[in-house]
């Protein structure tokens, strides 16, 4: 990988970019919402909005995904000051981990204490359906395993400590209220909960690798968040996430099932609006 791709940044990078956003918006949120793929649309939720597209945004990388719409968007969800990525940036895109994380510190500085991850995600546990919204309970980070971790390299103490406990990574209120608001909301026939596995991607998994996976205790699968959630925990945000089950995972060798993204956009098409029903519904209680 070339030294540019691994590019790091110091905390007065971060420091720039916030005074820039706030400057521009003239807005403190205290929620940010990352929208995975097809999930945009919960930021058109946001009232008082200010939108900046990322490319006027100093040091922001572009998204360059389908479904991914490339602004922050920051305005009132419910009388909370939010501020929304309506898109993400992925490792496969190209980009260091660092960069791919790059928003997260900066939110940290914007004075967010709360981020909320949106994902779609192929479902591994067979007791899972299409279009199920899964409340994600822990994580495997993949990448992780071979060294690929957002924190590498120099700590930064204003950040965080060298060595952050991952075993409170999903804070267990917010799991518990949301599950009461699904309640309220209609939607706890496709409510599940569950582990979340990211993989680098781009390719979608063989059925030898989602075999696997699903021998792990992974209950869904995609290529993106848990960066994300490591360096937002690592900064002390309370961290809250959710994976739209897009389509099932192939672990039969005699399956017509070909895993695409069209298909993704076209589940998230489906499930948006149960989707941003349980946010902003989940937002007016914290
Ligand atoms: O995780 P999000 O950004 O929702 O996107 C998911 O959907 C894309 C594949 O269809 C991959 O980028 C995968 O990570
Ligand atoms: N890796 C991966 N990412 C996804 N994103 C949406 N569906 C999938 C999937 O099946 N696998």
């Amino acid at each position: 990988m070339s030294s540019a791709n691994e590019r790091s940044y110091t905390y007065e990078d971060y420091k720039e970019t916030a005074d820039w956003l706030l400057n521009r918006s003239g807005q403190k949120p205290k929620v940010a919402i990352i929208c995975g793929s097809g999930l945009g649309g919960l930021a058109d939720l946001l009232e008082n909005k200010t939108v900046i597209p990322y490319k006027d945004i100093p040091r922001f990388p572009q998204s360059t995904v389908h479904g991914h719409a490339g602004q922050l968007v920051f305005g009132q969800l419910k009388g909370k000051p939010c501020v929304c990525m309506q898109g993400r940036f992925h490792y496969y895109e190209g980009y260091g981990i660092a960069t791919v994380t790059y928003p997260v510190r900066v939110f940290h500085l914007l004075g967010v204490e709360t981020l909320i991850v949106t994902n779609a995600a192929g479902g591994l546990n067979p007791d899972f359906n299409v279009g199920d919204i899964m409340l994600i309970k822990d994580h495997v980070n993949m990448p992780g395993f071979s060294g690929v971790n957002p924190l590498r390299g120099h700590n930064e103490e204003r950040f965080g400590t060298r060595f952050p406990c991952m075993s409170d990574a999903y804070d267990r209120e917010m799991i518990r209220l949301a599950t009461e608001t699904a309640v309220e909301q209609g939607c706890s026939s496709f409510l599940q909960q569950g582990v979340y596995c990211n993989l680098g991607g781009p390719c979608f998994e063989t059925i030898a690798e989602c075999k696997m996976l699903q021998s792990l205790g992974v209950d869904a699968v995609g290529m993106s968040t848990v960066p994300e959630v490591i360096v937002a925990r690592h900064c002390g945000l309370r961290v809250f996430g959710l994976s739209l089950i897009t389509n099932k995972a192939v672990v039969d060798y005699s399956s017509e099932q070909r895993a695409n993204h069209e298909e993704v956009l076209e589940t998230t098409r489906k499930r948006a609006l149960a989707l941003q029903g349980l946010v902003s519904s989940l937002l007016a209680k914290i």
